[in-house]
């Protein structure tokens, strides 16, 4: 199943930087590797916010659930969660 999943990150302003810089480095090695995996298939930067938009393949609800519960983000981010069905009229055949 495909979701549209809009992240918002919401780091404390007193969070040390280290601190802050350790959790973008393990959220990016995940995000890569679940990218690589072919579970977070799309995942666009939102011009001018600390969002992104992204795409994940996974099985169900409850994968999607908790895929993002293991993201070191996940405590600083508002998610916000569509689920995507095949529309149509699209001509990729591989879009379920
Ligand atoms: O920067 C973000 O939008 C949060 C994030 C998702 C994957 C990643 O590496 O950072």
């Amino acid at each position: 199943m495909l979701f549209h999943v809009t992240m918002t990150v919401r780091l404390p302003h007193d969070m040390p930087a280290a601190e802050a810089d350790a959790l973008k480095a393990r959220e990016k090695a995940l995000a890569q590797e679940l990218q690589r995996a072919g579970t977070w298939r799309h995942l666009w930067r939102v011009a001018g916010r600390y969002a992104n938009v992204s795409i994940f393949d996974v099985a169900d609800n409850a994968a999607l659930h908790d895929t993002l519960m293991k993201l070191p983000l996940f405590p600083y981010m508002d998610v916000e969660v569509q689920p995507l069905c095949r529309h149509p009229s699209s001509v990729h055949e591989d879009d379920r």
